[in-house]
C-alpha cells in the first residue's frame, strides 16, 4: 500500500521528477490520468444516458478533455462544458486540441436526470474559493442530485487541508493520481471525496520516496514493525506495567476505562492508583487490576520507587487542578524508568494557564510524553494554533507536537498524530459510533499500554488510534465506551498474525 499523503506541492514535484525520468512526458501523465477517470466512469456508471465533462482552465481541466475524448470514442454521449480556456501551448491546451468534442461556455451549462458528471474544474491548483459559472454549476449538479466523478479533488476542496473553499462538489466517487492528498482524508474533504480511487499514471515508487514525505495515512504498514509481541520467555512485569490515575469517588469509572484498555493492548500488569476515599468504589469494580492508594505526591514518589511502572495515564475523570498538575510532573521528573506520560482530558485542562511549564517539564523528561486533545482541549493548550484558519489540521497538530515535545493526538473523526520531528499521520477509519462518552478513555489506556511495552511513541500513539478505531467501526451500532476493550481482541489478534507472518 503507498502510505504517503502528498500535499499539492509535493505531487507536483513528483510530477516534475517524473518527466524528468520518462518514460512520460506531462502530455503522457495527463493521458493515463484521464484514461483512469474514463475507465472508471465506464465501470461505476454503465448505464449513463450522458456524461457531462466539465473543465477548468488549468491541468485537471486537461484531464478532463482526455476524459470526454475517450468516452465519446467508447459510444458515450458527451456533453463538453469550459469555465475557460486553457493557457496556450500548455499540456491542457494539447489535451483540449485531441478532443474531437467542442466545449461549450459553462455559463449555460444544464443537465437532465439520468446524466453523470465529471468534474474536471479545480484539482490540486485550487487556490481561491469556487465562483460564479462553477458556483452556479455546483448548486446546479447538487439541486439535481446528479452523480458526481471528480478528477483528483471535488471542485472547492483544498487538497492540503480538506477544507472546503467555498461551494464545493459532493462525488461519489474521487479519482485521484499516484497517491492519495491530505485533503482526501480531512474533514470536510473525506465527506466531499466519496469514495477514493488511487490510479498508477506512472510516477514511480522511488519518485515518491525521494521526495521526503512527512505525512501518512495512519495504517499499520506504519508502524506494524514496532507492535510489542511478547516473546516466550516474558514475564508479566516485562510485558510493562501501566498505571491509570482515578479521580475521587464520583468519577471513577474513566481510570477503569483506561486500564482495561491497557491491560488489553498487552501491558502484562496495571494498577489503578486512587485517592483514599475512592478505594472501595474502584475495588468493587476491579478484578485483574490492581488497586493503589495515592492520595498525594510523596505516595506516588514511594509507588514509583517501589514499583518501578512503566507508564501512566493522567487526566480520565481525575478533575481538574493542582493535584493533577504536581502529579504530571512528578511522572515526567521521574528517574525511575518510567516509560511514558499520557496526559488526556483533565490532565491537559489542568495546564490550561501555564502550559510552557507542562512543555519545559517535557522537553527534560525520560518518559515518552504523550498528549490527547480533542478540538477543546487543544484550543486550551494551543489557543494560537487553534485559532489560526490557515493551519491545516496536521500543520496545526505538528506544529503543537514541537512546541509540546511530545506526541499529539488531536482527536476527532479525521484523528491527526503528530510527532515533534515533523511526522503526521491521518487516520481514515474512524467512524461516528466513537464519538461515545469514555471512548476517549479507553483511547489513551491504549497508548500507555503500547507504551508500556516499549513501543515508540508516535507509533504507538498511531497503533493506538487505528485500534480504536477499527474496534469501534468493526462493533458498530450500539457501542458503549465499556465495549471497546473487548472489542480490541479481534484487531489485536489480527495485528499479531500479521507482525509474527
Ligand atoms: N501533478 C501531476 O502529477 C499531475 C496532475 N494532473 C492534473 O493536474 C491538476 C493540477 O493542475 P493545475 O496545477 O493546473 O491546477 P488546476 O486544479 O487545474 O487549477 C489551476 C487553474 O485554475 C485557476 N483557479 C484555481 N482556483 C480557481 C478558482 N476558485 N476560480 C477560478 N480559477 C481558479 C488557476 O488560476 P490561478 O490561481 O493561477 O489564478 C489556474 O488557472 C491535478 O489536480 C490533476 O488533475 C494530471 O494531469 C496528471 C499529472
Ligand atoms: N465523528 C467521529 N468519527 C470518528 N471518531 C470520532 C468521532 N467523534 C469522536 N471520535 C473519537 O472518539 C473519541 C472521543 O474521545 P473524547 O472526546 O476524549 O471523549 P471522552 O472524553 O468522552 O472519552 C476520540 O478517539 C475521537 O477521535
Ligand atoms: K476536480
Amino acid at each position: 500500500m503507498s502510505i504517503e499523503l502528498l500535499s499539492p506541492a509535493e505531487m507536483a514535484q513528483a510530477d516534475r521528477k517524473a518527466i524528468e525520468a520518462g518514460p512520460f512526458d506531462g502530455m503522457g501523465l495527463m493521458r493515463n490520468a484521464g484514461a483512469a477517470v474514463a475507465r472508471e466512469v465506464l465501470r461505476r456508471h454503465p448505464g449513463a444516458e450522458r456524461v457531462h465533462v466539465l473543465c477548468g482552465p488549468g491541468n485537471n481541466g486537461g484531464d478532463g478533455y482526455v476524459v470526454a475524448r475517450m468516452l465519446a470514442e467508447s459510444g458515450v454521449p458527451v456533453s463538453l462544458w469550459a469555465s475557460g480556456e486553457p493557457r496556450p501551448d500548455s499540456d491542457a491546451a494539447r489535451a483540449a486540441g485531441e478532443c474531437p468534442l467542442k466545449p461549450m461556455p459553462l455559463a449555460g451549462f444544464s443537465a437532465q436526470a439520468g446524466s453523470v458528471i465529471v468534474d474536471a474544474l479545480y484539482g490540486a491548483g485550487l487556490s481561491r474559493p469556487v465562483d460564479g459559472d462553477c458556483a452556479r454549476a455546483v448548486e446546479l449538479v447538487s439541486a439535481l442530485g446528479l452523480p458526481v466523478v471528480a478528477i483528483d479533488l471535488p471542485s472547492g476542496i483544498s487538497g492540503e487541508s480538506g477544507k472546503a473553499m467555498g461551494p464545493a462538489f459532493r462525488a461519489g466517487l474521487t479519482v485521484t493520481f499516484a497517491r492519495k492528498k491530505p485533503g482526501h482524508l480531512l474533514m470536510p474533504g473525506r465527506e466531499f471525496c466519496g469514495e477514493v480511487a488511487l490510479a498508477d499514471i506512472g510516477i514511480s515508487d522511488p519518485i515518491i520516496e525521494g521526495l521526503g514525505v512527512q505525512t501518512f495515512v495512519n495504517c499499520p504498514e506504519l508502524w506494524l514493525a514496532e507492535f510489542p509481541v511478547p516473546g516466550v520467555d516474558t514475564h508479566k512485569y516485562r510485558r510493562g506495567h501501566v498505571c491509570a490515575f482515578s479521580g475521587g469517588p464520583a468519577s471513577t469509572g474513566a481510570a477503569r476505562l483506561s486500564a482495561l484498555a491497557a491491560a488489553r493492548s498487552g501491558a502484562g500488569a496495571v494498577t489503578v492508583l486512587s485517592p483514599g476515599n475512592a478505594l472501595a468504589v474502584n475495588a468493587m469494580h476491579l478484578t485483574s487490576i490492581m488497586l493503589r492508594k495515592t492520595d498525594d505526591r510523596d505516595e506516588l514518589d514511594a509507588f514509583l520507587a517501589d514499583r518501578h511502572p512503566s507508564a501512566f495515564v493522567l487526566g480520565p475523570g481525575f478533575g481538574v487542578g493542582e493535584k493533577a498538575r504536581a502529579f504530571a510532573m512528578a511522572v515526567l521528573a521521574s528517574q525511575a524508568g518510567v516509560g511514558g506520560l499520557v496526559l488526556d482530558a483533565d490532565g491537559i485542562t489542568s495546564f490550561r494557564e501555564a502550559p510552557d511549564e507542562l512543555f519545559a517539564a517535557a522537553a527534560n523528561a525520560m518518559p515518552a510524553f504523550v498528549l490527547t486533545p480533542h478540538d477543546g482541549e487543544f484550543a486550551r493548550l494551543f489557543p494560537d494554533l487553534a485559532a489560526d484558519e490557515r493551519l491545516s489540521k496536521p500543520d496545526r497538530a505538528r506544529q503543537a507536537a514541537a512546541r509540546a515535545h511530545g506526541v499529539v493526538i488531536a482527536k476527532g473523526p479525521d484523528t491527526v498524530i503528530a510527532a515533534p520531528d515533523g511526522r503526521a499521520a491521518v487516520n481514515p477509519n474512524g467512524a461516528p459510533w466513537l464519538a461515545t462518552a469514555g471512548s476517549g478513555d479507553v483511547l489513551a489506556g491504549l497508548v500507555a499500554g503500547l507504551l508500556a511495552q516499549g513501543m515508540p511513541a508516535f507509533e504507538a500513539a498511531c497503533a493506538a488510534v487505528w485500534m480504536h478505531a477499527e474496534a469501534g467501526v468493526r462493533f458498530g451500532p450500539g457501542l458503549i465506551a465499556e465495549d471497546l476493550p473487548r472489542a480490541l481482541v479481534p484487531v489485536l489478534a489480527e495485528l499479531v498474525a500479521m507482525r509474527c507472518g
